[in-house]
């Protein structure tokens, strides 16, 4: 689980973050959109404990961020929007060594299954990294949250790049790590592939929550006036068929 609550951060005299409060429950999905500078980067960042907040309480599984830094990043696996593996080694290479670097210890066929489970061809295992598409490189990046049991994914923008059959690719791997229990948050763009996934879908604006909506029984063209009213200030959503989360603000 993640909890962030009353979560600010501001650079210099700009308030990047105000008062975020998010509760993404183990076995959800949650996706965070919003427009370029909404706070969602530093959302991640303050989660990651790559920076610190000014105030309010970070807890992942059960653990505070600043109290136990070490061991609340053991449960922790961030996919960043490219993932930077070694370009030599080839997918089984680079997840033997990446669990060597993380300090543990798995054999080579816990490495076989959590390639064989994001659909990675077996073709390709062989191959050097350099010649991967995108969507290649990040089926070895959730390998390997797969070989660490992670139990709270990080995404920042998956899906941008990648083609319409990937993206059903990547829809699907999330969502079987959703089932099996993991805690995920999603910054996008993608109100499409947020709509697939997500069980609570959060709208940003200049560091603030606007919306937190339950995704059921919310059609698309639903979210993208939510989206619009929220981002823009200009469109009425029609929220007959939206639940909105407590933490609605
Ligand atoms: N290290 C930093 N120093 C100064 N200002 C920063 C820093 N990081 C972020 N900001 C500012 O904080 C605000 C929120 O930025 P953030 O990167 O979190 O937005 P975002 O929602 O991720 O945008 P994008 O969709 O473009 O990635 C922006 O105004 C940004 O300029």
């Amino acid at each position: 689980m993640i909890e962030m609550n009353n979560v600010s951060k501001s650079f210099g005299a700009h308030k990047a973050l105000d008062a975020l409060s998010l509760t993404v429950p183990s076995g959800q999905v949650t996706c965070l959109l919003g427009a370029n500078g909404a706070g969602k980067s530093t959302t991640l960042n303050l989660l990651l404990n790559f920076i610190e907040p000014d105030s309010g309480e970070i807890i992942i599984d059960g653990l505070n961020v600043q109290e136990e830094p070490e061991r609340s990043k053991q449960a922790l696996f961030y996919l960043p929007e490219q993932v930077n593996l070694y370009e030599e080694f080839n997918a089984l290479e680079n997840l033997s060594y990446l669990a060597k670097l993380s300090g543990d210890a798995v054999t080579e066929q816990t490495i076989r299954d959590a390639l064989t489970e994001t659909g990675l061809q077996q073709s390709a295992w062989l191959e050097p990294l350099s010649s991967y598409s995108k969507g290649m490189r990040q089926k070895v990046g959730i390998a390997f949250a797969i070989v660490r049991g992670a139990k709270v994914l990080l995404l920042d923008e998956p899906t941008s790049g990648l083609d319409p059959s990937a993206t059903l690719e990547f829809i699907r791997i999330i969502e079987t790590l959703a089932a099996r229990g993991a805690a995920i948050l999603m910054v996008t763009h993608d109100l499409y592939c947020a709509h697939c996934l997500s069980d609570q879908i959060g709208i940003m604006k200049q560091g603030q929550l606007k919306a937190l909506l339950v995704n059921q029984n919310l059609s698309l063209e639903n979210l993208e006036a939510h989206y619009h009213q929220h981002i823009n200030d200009h469109v009425t959503a029609t929220a007959d068929s939206v639940s909105l989360a407590p933490q609605l603000v």
